[in-house]
């Protein structure tokens, strides 16, 4: 029987091929396991030593050949630095003096430590170099595989137990198949970056590093199974089946609507102008949320009006016409996005604390003056401008918003994050013109579990039925209200959650330009009534991998 290990889906897709495993560390097992190696001298212990590291070098080499510009460089010099003869004649002194080789090697490698931190200045830098040296010449000795990602030499599915950010940035889509990590949820960086890069991916998939190895795997981005050593003819099959169903989305081109054609806003989120000109050409009906704090994030000081002017202006000019709009949000500023000119220093709790709207309680010109330079961008772009403010919690903080942002022509909202505003929905509501969901923070603050938090991600799931009930009551007030209701958190990018949430109500959905045509397509197969379905299957669910086994057997 096959083994099947389960996560949490992120990225839709199937994905067959060798397992490819990376780890952080070296298991105590295997260094126990090597001990002092059993080299019978010390020439014997320093040609093991000069095996490993000309190995190490060499993926230094070959990662270095397909990198470009300063990434190349760096990993040249990893190349060098590896190779180098002062640190081999320190090991072989230390190997001389009767250290086995793991001793030898990590007393020579601090020793370098040391002088290189007394150099200061760029030679302190390489000191972090140094040390993943260390341990990927100590992994080759103990017969691991070197910590990081190394490039493949053919497409794998890469298996890890969390990426860094510079793992997974540099991915290679026709290389790397599939990417399945043990700690993560839907909001991880790997989740969203897998997202961008189109790569199927689960996350969360509990004891996959150990059971992966020396494995092939056919890895289900939209089940969130990864199955291990499957019938490989049955394997290839699903797989083709899978990149045709996928060509096949590419070419959707809009606009959102059911299979019956009840109409759904589908909208980008966008970071900058770069982002904006991107998404302006996919089939969008405009931004849902373009996060202005994302400009801001190497800023001492507070930007003025005219350099805000100029940045919003430039975000909203790519969709004037074509009944396309903007929806800006003001700064969310604080907490995992921390701004200098804005953030509140030294906050015990700072998910909890002041951040987002909540700035504005001590600083309402920060406010204000963004409002000013919002509304003046509109006027230079021509672009029809909505506005709304982060983490909102009260009927009051809707108010006094919608007064600001009324007074200067612009079109009130508010995001629903924090669980007050969903089950005030009707209130707020009744202040400003539309709500707008932000589903990561909302499961965070409705699940009490922090969105960042890796070993919680089964707690910040979108599909947590708790979080699905908080959307359906603020959609059932955008309904009795006529106002609309839009999801722009990460949830509205996964094709089944976007089928629920349309049952659910809600009237856009906001996702990465990339998850657009995939998320389009899939609600262009379900009926309103089908969408319906899904939701109520999905609210009666006891948990998320249930509720989405129960959405997807709607459509089966
Ligand atoms: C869209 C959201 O805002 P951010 O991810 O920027 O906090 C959200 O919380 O869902
Ligand atoms: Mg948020």
């Amino acid at each position: 029987m096959v083994t099947t290990i389960h996560g949490t889906p992120v990225v839709p897709g199937l994905a067959h091929g060798p397992a490819q495993v990376t780890v952080s560390d070296i298991s105590p097992d295997a260094l126990a396991r090597y001990g002092d190696g059993g080299h019978p001298d010390a020439d014997a212990a320093l040609a093991a030593y000069d095996a490993a590291v000309e190995s190490v070098a060499e993926g230094f080499r070959r990662k270095a050949a397909s990198a470009d510009g300063a990434a190349a460089g760096v990993l040249t010099a990893s190349a060098g630095l590896a190779t180098d003869r002062g640190l081999r004649s320190a090991v072989g002194k230390n190997l001389r003096a009767g250290e086995p080789l793991l001793t030898a090697v990590d007393h020579a490698v601090e020793k370098f430590v040391t002088v290189f931190t007394g150099m200061g200045g760029l030679m302190a830098e390489r000191v972090t170099d140094l040390r993943d040296i260390r341990t990927r010449v100590v992994a080759r000795l103990v017969g691991e595989p070197e910590p990081g990602v190394t490039l493949p030499d053919e497409p794998v599915v890469l298996v890890a137990t969390d990426l860094a950010p510079a793992d997974t940035a540099g991915l290679d889509p026709r290389l790397v198949l599939g990417l399945v990590t043990e700690r993560g949820g839907p909001t991880s960086h790997t989740a969203i970056i897998a997202r961008q890069l189109g790569i199927p991916c689960v996350v969360g998939a509990t004891g996959v590093v150990a059971a992966a190895a020396g494995h092939t795997l056919l890895l289900d981005g939209a089940a969130g199974t990864i199955e291990l050593d499957p019938d490989p003819a049955e394997a290839a099959d699903r797989v083709a089946r899978d990149v045709e169903e996928r060509a096949a989305l590419a070419h959707w081109e809009g606009p959102g609507r059911t299979a019956d054609g009840h109409a759904v806003k589908l909208l980008a989120n966008v970071a900058d102008a770069s982002s904006a000109v991107a998404a302006a050409e996919g089939p969008v009906g405009g931004v849902g949320l373009f996060r202005t704090e994302l400009s801001f994030l190497d800023r001492e000081t507070e930007p003025t009006v005219e350099e805000q002017t100029a940045v919003y202006a430039d975000v909203l000019a790519p969709f004037v016409g074509d009944d396309r709009y903007v929806v800006v949000r003001t700064l969310d500023a604080g907490s995992d996005k921390p701004i200098a000119f804005a953030t509140h220093p030294d906050e015990e709790n700072p998910a909890l604390g002041v951040r987002g709207l909540r700035l504005s309680f001590t600083d309402h010109g920060l406010l204000d003056r963004q409002l000013d330079a919002v509304a003046a961008a509109a006027r230079q772009s021509g672009a029809t401008t909505w506005v709304m403010a982060p983490m909102v919690a009260t009927v009051d903080e809707a108010r006094d918003f919608a007064q600001s942002a009324r007074a200067r022509g612009l079109v009130p909202g508010v995001m629903v994050e924090v669980p007050s505003a969903a089950l005030l929905a009707d209130r707020i509501l009744a202040e400003v013109d539309f709500l707008s969901i932000g589903t990561n923070d909302l499961t965070q603050y409705t699940m009490a579990a922090d969105r960042l938090c890796t070993d919680l991600a089964h707690l910040t799931d979108p599909w947590q039925p708790a979080v699905l009930q908080l959307i359906a009551m603020t959609a059932a007030a955008g309904e009795r209200a006529d106002k609309p209701v839009g999801v722009c958190g990460e949830a509205a990018a996964d094709p089944l959650l976007a089928c629920v949430l349309v049952g659910l109500g809600v009237t856009s959905l906001s996702m990465a330009a990339a998850a657009v045509r995939p998320v389009g397509a899939r609600l262009a197969t379900a009926t309103l009534e089908q969408c319906r379905e899904m939701a109520n299957a999905a609210l009666a669910a006891a948990d998320p991998s249930a509720a989405r086994d129960a959405a997807r057997a709607v459509l089966a």
